[in-house]
């Protein structure tokens, strides 16, 4: 069964499943020693939203994620799941509700991945073929091979490996809220680009209610639909979604905390603008080379872009090479390269300096709408301050 399939099917509602929106309300935690961990703390992360919890070491971001699952009690406050107050119910039932992640995973080392896997379930009480079949369904939505990796134990995984099978048997009985705490910090930074792109596909496909603690503004960046910058005792300075964050930091604490590079890091956040596309000359392949470089000329631009004759930017023609006899096609500068426009600006970025011709070709579906130029991207990024997406 390939990865969409399993993941279809991971769509059957479990008791408990559904994505709940979760609800601290005036939530405290002082911990015996009288250190306060976190105070007074209102926060509501959205159904179906990840939430990223950021800010510096000792913050209280560990406390305010372990308190909904009741790993760590709040000493006052309510927290409510899709409405329910669940600071009191049993604790053990809760977290069979919610799935945990946590860095250094937490496989049961003395039991084969596909166990691990099967912990929640088997708690439930679900038959054997019912578990059985949910872990094959798993582990390769999560990309284990279940005959491959199944019945090794943790100690014979690589480190994304064994990330993988602590995803899996995370969402193993459907739960509707994941807790994940520095999940991706133990490997290093290959794996975990390439761990976080395969996780925004999994959230794609199960939109949990995610809380994800991390240390990395990069990796909140990229994976939040949310994110809290948070200051000692558990103090929210801004929960706003990425560009929010990056564009206008509600003071200098956030300023400093998401780094003066924060206009580099909205490239990854901020999509193509097709208002600020420009529009040089375009010529078909079939066009006459004299032709072209007399609609060049008019237009007093430096090339034209070339599509093919199913209308996709196929190259450009520089108005060097626009002249004699022939067709465009013998002087064309082939580029495929072409960006849809939901991309974010870095993609586009990466495009422009990949090519010759200094733009990208834009593409709404497959039509050609206008090239993305570095002003552009400029003129973007400025806006993208005043205007927050
Ligand atoms: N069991 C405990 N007893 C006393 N104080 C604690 C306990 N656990 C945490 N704290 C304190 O509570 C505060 C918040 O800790 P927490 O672990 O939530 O921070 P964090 O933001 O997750 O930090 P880090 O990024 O370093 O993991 C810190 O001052 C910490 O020293």
């Amino acid at each position: 069964m390939d990865a969409t399939a399993a993941a279809s099917s991971l769509r059957v509602p479990e008791p408990g499943g559904g994505a709940p929106e979760i609800r601290l309300e005036g939530v405290s935690k002082v911990y015996p020693d009288g250190t306060v961990g976190v105070a007074e703390l209102d926060l509501a992360f959205a159904a179906g939203e990840l939430s990223v919890l950021v800010g510096p070491s000792g913050c209280g971001k560990t406390t305010t994620m372990k308190m909904v699952n009741r790993v760590i009690e709040p000493t006052t406050g309510r927290i409510l799941l899709g409405g329910e107050d669940v600071t009191r119910v049993d604790a053990d039932r809760l977290r069979r509700r919610i799935g945990y992640v946590i860095q250094s995973v937490g496989l049961f080392p003395h039991q084969t991945v596909r166990a691990n896997v099967a912990t929640v379930p088997r708690l439930l009480g679900w038959d054997r073929r019912r578990t059985g079949d949910r872990v094959e369904e798993l582990l390769t939505l999560v990309g284990l091979d279940p005959a491959v990796h199944g019945d090794r134990y943790p100690a014979q995984l690589s480190g994304g490996q064994r990330q993988r099978a602590g995803v899996a048997r995370a969402l193993a009985a459907d739960p509707g809220v994941l807790l994940m705490d520095e999940p991706f910090s133990a490997v290093d930074p290959v794996v975990r680009e390439r761990l976080q792109a395969e996780f925004l596909r999994l959230q794609e496909t199960v939109r949990k209610t995610i809380v994800f603690v991390t240390h990395d503004i990069e990796e909140a960046v990229r994976l939040g639909d949310r994110i809290a910058v948070m200051s000692d005792g558990g103090h929210v300075e801004q929960f706003a979604p990425p560009a929010e964050l990056l564009g206008r930091p509600a003071n200098a604490t956030v300023a400093d905390f998401v780094g003066a590079d924060r206009g580099l890091k909205r490239l990854a956040v901020t999509p193509v603008d097709p208002a600020g596309l420009e529009h040089p000359p375009v010529v078909g392949l079939d066009d006459g080379l004299a032709e072209a470089g007399a609609v060049l000329d008019r237009a007093g631009a430096r090339g034209a872009v070339v599509l093919d004759r199913a209308g996709h930017p196929t190259g450009w023609l520089p108005a060097a090479r626009a002249t004699g006899a022939g067709t465009v096609a013998a002087a064309v500068v082939r580029d495929d390269a072409a960006v849809p426009l939901q991309a974010p600006l870095r993609a586009a970025l990466a495009a422009i300096l990949q090519s010759d011709a200094g733009w990208v070709p834009v593409l709404d579906g497959g039509r050609y709408l206008g090239v993305l130029t570095p002003t552009a991207v400029h003129t973007a990024l400025r806006r993208s301050v005043h205007d927050p997406a």
